[in-house]
């Protein structure tokens, strides 16, 4: 057996406790033998975790991965005005070749930062799934489909090309990428469509993704037309079942909480990109109240503008206190859970937890720095002082993707250029 130790470290357990004991992964397996003192001193791998908090690997359950590219290119407008007026356009002439090189530098900075699997929904996917497959992460990957401005012709090419990627790539990557069927939102996608697209998806017990209740201006016009709720129309669609996930679900009143509730469909809340786009402040300590799977994600690097989980923790206790007007609500272990089980659950990817048995995704969180000492409470660090480049070492799948802050599966300064090159000669054409 091929085996690898992380030595020497505090260890964050399920149970949000913390223990002094190394980690010992089966990497032929890609998981946890054992969690306990003085562990096989003949591994055949060791990272140092002395001084370090061996963690979970952070789950970013909702993210358009190669809109690195379009970081900084469209800032300080609300959602509508920002993707009609500059997001769109630029998308429409993106190539294949931008698209991968956008996810390279996206994945990079989430190795970087302690993210070992994700949620993406964009186009283009065959090169999304390529890059996630050579850097090593998890994801669960999907086309995402919008028909509004479409004839009947081209917006069903755009169903059948979110079908048949979450078809083919289901199980790339040894097993590390999963799918989604992901129509972009229930305004984006016309019912008729989005009946049938949805129905066929889950008639292949393929889950479904979107966006919802992200702004006041999608869910009035819904309400409007239809005399109900977003997420009572999304129902009615069968896409609020236990296998699907939803991005965003900000404007949500009581009813709807209940629907999810009840339904087990996962919310992914994005607090920086809600906060960025001024989209609202989503009822998150009502939403884990009523028990609904609740997941954190960045978002796109457009309207965030980066994708570090630790910024994202930060942003959902900080706003949750506020959306609830109560310091005590979305407590520290509330948003660590969120960004590790709560967003693996949300996306049905392994990981979330360090576990003897569970898959060996982690990250080791460095805590010799000014703004980690001293070192009080470990958990509320994770959630209120940690930063992305304080991660040491990632592992996902039993494979070390960074070591000693140097990322191992893809080239740093190369994705950097081939990024910078892309939105350069991007900026000409568009
Ligand atoms: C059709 S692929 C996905 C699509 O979603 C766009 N997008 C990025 N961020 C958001 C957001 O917060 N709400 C809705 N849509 C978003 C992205 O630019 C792609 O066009
Ligand atoms: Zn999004």
């Amino acid at each position: 057996m091929n085996t690898l130790r992380i030595a020497g470290g505090q260890v964050l357990r399920p149970d949000a406790t913390v223990e002094d004991a190394d980690v010992l992964v089966d990497r032929d397996e890609g998981t946890i033998l054992d969690i306990g003192a003085d562990l096989d001193a003949d591994a055949d791998e060791t990272l140092d975790a002395e001084g370090c908090l061996v963690t979970p690997g952070l789950v970013n359950a909702h993210c358009h991965v190669a809109m690195t590219l379009l970081r900084g290119y469209a800032d300080d407008k609300p959602l509508d005005a920002w993707l009609r007026e500059d997001i769109w356009p630029a998308e429409a002439a993106l190539t294949p070749e931008d698209v991968r090189a956008g996810a390279e530098l996206g994945l990079v900075e989430m190795i970087k930062s302690g993210t070992t699997a994700f949620a993406d929904m964009y186009f283009h996917v065959p090169e999304i799934a390529a890059a996630v497959d050579e850097a090593g992460l998890r994801a669960r990957l999907g086309h995402g489909v919008v028909t509004l401005g479409k004839d009947d012709a081209d917006a069903r090419a755009d169903i059948d090309e979110s079908l048949d990627v979450a078809r083919e790539f289901d199980g790339a990557a040894d097993g590390r990428i999963r799918t989604a069927a992901m129509p972009h939102s229930l305004t984006t996608v016309a019912e008729e469509y989005l009946r049938e697209f949805v129905a066929d998806a889950h008639a292949e017990g393929i889950p479904v993704h979107y966006h919802a209740n992200e702004t006041t201006d999608e869910v009035d016009p819904i309400v409007d037309e239809r005399g109900e709720r977003p997420l009572s129309y999304a129902k009615e669609l069968g896409m609020l079942t236990g296998d699907d996930f939803l991005a965003h679900g900000v404007h949500v009143d009581d009813a709807e909480i209940d629907l999810l509730a009840e339904a087990g469909t996962g919310v992914v809340h994005c607090p920086a990109s809600n906060m960025k786009l001024a989209s609202g402040m989503a009822p998150v300590q009502k939403l884990l109240d009523a028990g609904v799977t609740v997941g954190l994600g960045t978002d796109g690097a457009a309207s965030n503008n980066d994708l570090d989980m630790f910024d994202e923790m930060r942003d959902a206790a900080m706003l949750g206190k506020l959306a609830a007007d109560d310091a005590s609500a979305v407590a520290a272990p509330d948003v660590v859970r969120m960004a590790t089980a709560g967003s693996a659950a949300a996306v049905d990817l392994p990981g979330g937890a360090l576990e003897v048995g569970g898959a060996a995704d982690l990250a080791v969180v460095d805590l010799d720095a000014p703004h980690l000492a001293p070192a009080n409470d470990l958990v509320s660090h994770l959630a209120y002082a940690a930063r992305g480049s304080d991660v040491r070492h990632t592992v996902c799948d039993g494979r070390v993707l960074m070591r000693d802050r140097e990322v191992l599966t893809l080239e740093e300064d190369a994705a950097m250029a081939r990024a910078r090159e892309a939105i350069a000669s991007l900026r000409e054409r568009v």
